[in-house]
Protein backbone atom coordinates (compact mmCIF):
# COMPACT_ATOMS: atom_id res chain seq x y z
CA UNK A 1 0.00 0.00 0.00
CA UNK A 2 1.51 3.64 -0.90
CA UNK A 3 1.69 6.31 1.85
CA UNK A 4 -1.28 8.73 1.92
CA UNK A 5 -1.57 12.00 3.75
CA UNK A 6 -3.37 12.15 7.21
CA UNK A 7 -6.46 13.92 7.30
CA UNK A 8 -6.00 17.68 8.61
CA UNK A 9 -9.60 18.14 10.17
CA UNK A 10 -12.41 15.40 11.08
CA UNK A 11 -12.87 13.70 7.98
CA UNK A 12 -11.39 10.54 5.60
CA UNK A 13 -8.87 10.62 2.88
CA UNK A 14 -11.61 8.88 1.16
CA UNK A 15 -14.89 6.94 0.94
CA UNK A 16 -16.17 4.12 -1.03
CA UNK A 17 -20.18 4.40 -1.59
CA UNK A 18 -21.24 1.59 -4.05
CA UNK A 19 -19.14 1.89 -7.33
CA UNK A 20 -18.18 5.66 -6.56
CA UNK A 21 -14.90 6.68 -4.66
CA UNK A 22 -14.70 10.01 -3.17
CA UNK A 23 -11.20 11.47 -2.61
CA UNK A 24 -11.53 14.38 -0.05
CA UNK A 25 -9.73 17.45 -1.43
CA UNK A 26 -6.12 16.82 -0.98
CA UNK A 27 -3.52 19.46 -0.75
CA UNK A 28 0.08 18.87 -1.02
CA UNK A 29 1.50 17.24 2.01
CA UNK A 30 3.82 15.15 1.82
CA UNK A 31 2.72 11.61 2.39
CA UNK A 32 6.05 10.32 4.09
CA UNK A 33 6.41 13.21 6.26
CA UNK A 34 2.39 14.58 6.63
CA UNK A 35 4.51 17.81 5.99
CA UNK A 36 3.89 20.35 3.34
CA UNK A 37 6.90 21.47 1.36
CA UNK A 38 6.24 21.76 -1.92
CA UNK A 39 6.46 25.54 -2.48
CA UNK A 40 5.42 26.91 -5.87
CA UNK A 41 1.78 26.36 -7.34
CA UNK A 42 3.63 23.47 -9.83
CA UNK A 43 5.07 22.04 -7.08
CA UNK A 44 1.80 21.63 -5.05
CA UNK A 45 -0.18 20.80 -8.01
CA UNK A 46 2.20 17.68 -8.46
CA UNK A 47 2.10 16.51 -4.59
CA UNK A 48 -1.83 16.81 -4.84
CA UNK A 49 -1.61 14.64 -8.01
CA UNK A 50 0.35 12.37 -6.62
CA UNK A 51 -1.71 11.74 -3.64
CA UNK A 52 -4.55 11.53 -5.39
CA UNK A 53 -2.87 8.95 -8.04
CA UNK A 54 -1.98 7.21 -4.41
CA UNK A 55 -5.42 6.98 -2.87
CA UNK A 56 -6.71 5.55 -6.52
CA UNK A 57 -4.20 3.03 -6.35
CA UNK A 58 -4.69 1.71 -2.99
CA UNK A 59 -8.26 1.06 -4.08
CA UNK A 60 -7.20 -0.67 -7.48
CA UNK A 61 -7.85 2.38 -9.33
CA UNK A 62 -6.13 4.38 -11.70
CA UNK A 63 -6.59 8.41 -12.64
CA UNK A 64 -9.02 7.08 -16.28
CA UNK A 65 -11.28 5.87 -13.31
CA UNK A 66 -12.12 9.39 -12.50
CA UNK A 67 -14.99 11.19 -13.66
CA UNK A 68 -14.98 14.32 -12.06
CA UNK A 69 -12.71 17.06 -10.07
CA UNK A 70 -12.60 20.05 -8.52
CA UNK A 71 -9.99 22.28 -8.29
CA UNK A 72 -9.54 25.14 -5.90
CA UNK A 73 -7.26 27.55 -6.36
CA UNK A 74 -5.91 30.37 -3.86
CA UNK A 75 -5.17 32.75 -7.07
CA UNK A 76 -7.29 32.39 -10.53
CA UNK A 77 -4.07 33.28 -11.85
CA UNK A 78 -2.35 30.33 -11.33
CA UNK A 79 -5.12 28.55 -13.32
CA UNK A 80 -2.91 27.87 -16.68
CA UNK A 81 0.08 26.65 -14.21
CA UNK A 82 -2.33 23.81 -12.80
CA UNK A 83 -3.44 22.99 -16.08
CA UNK A 84 -0.51 21.90 -17.35
CA UNK A 85 0.62 19.88 -14.32
CA UNK A 86 -3.18 18.68 -14.37
CA UNK A 87 -2.86 17.35 -17.78
CA UNK A 88 -0.03 15.47 -17.17
CA UNK A 89 -1.99 12.77 -14.73
CA UNK A 90 -5.35 12.37 -17.11
CA UNK A 91 -6.11 11.08 -20.30
CA UNK A 92 -8.68 11.44 -23.13
CA UNK A 93 -11.74 11.53 -21.81
CA UNK A 94 -10.88 13.85 -19.19
CA UNK A 95 -12.96 14.04 -16.19
CA UNK A 96 -15.81 16.58 -15.87
CA UNK A 97 -14.22 19.25 -13.89
CA UNK A 98 -15.16 22.41 -12.04
CA UNK A 99 -12.32 25.53 -10.99
CA UNK A 100 -12.78 27.70 -8.34
CA UNK A 101 -10.99 30.49 -6.72
CA UNK A 102 -11.21 30.59 -3.15
CA UNK A 103 -10.47 33.61 -0.51
CA UNK A 104 -8.35 31.23 1.39
CA UNK A 105 -7.24 27.41 1.36
CA UNK A 106 -6.60 25.07 4.95
CA UNK A 107 -2.84 25.43 5.62
CA UNK A 108 -2.17 28.57 3.85
CA UNK A 109 -1.86 26.07 0.20
CA UNK A 110 -2.27 27.17 -3.11
CA UNK A 111 -4.34 24.47 -4.58
CA UNK A 112 -6.38 21.58 -3.12
CA UNK A 113 -7.79 18.92 -5.55
CA UNK A 114 -11.11 16.58 -5.27
CA UNK A 115 -12.10 13.67 -7.25
CA UNK A 116 -14.86 11.10 -7.50
CA UNK A 117 -14.35 7.88 -9.20
CA UNK A 118 -16.09 4.99 -10.74
CA UNK A 119 -15.33 1.74 -9.67
CA UNK A 120 -17.73 -0.50 -11.56
CA UNK A 121 -17.94 -1.39 -14.86
C1 LIG B 1 -8.21 19.68 3.36
C2 LIG B 1 -9.48 19.28 3.41
N1 LIG B 1 -9.95 18.43 2.51
C3 LIG B 1 -10.40 19.71 4.43
O1 LIG B 1 -10.00 20.41 5.37
O2 LIG B 1 -11.59 19.38 4.35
Amino acid sequence: MKKIPEAVGPYSAFRKAGDFLYISGQIAINPENQKIEAITVEEQAKQVLENIKAILENNGLTTQNVIKTTVLLDNIADFGAVNEIYANYFVEPFPARSAFAVDKLPKNVLVEIEAIAYCGK
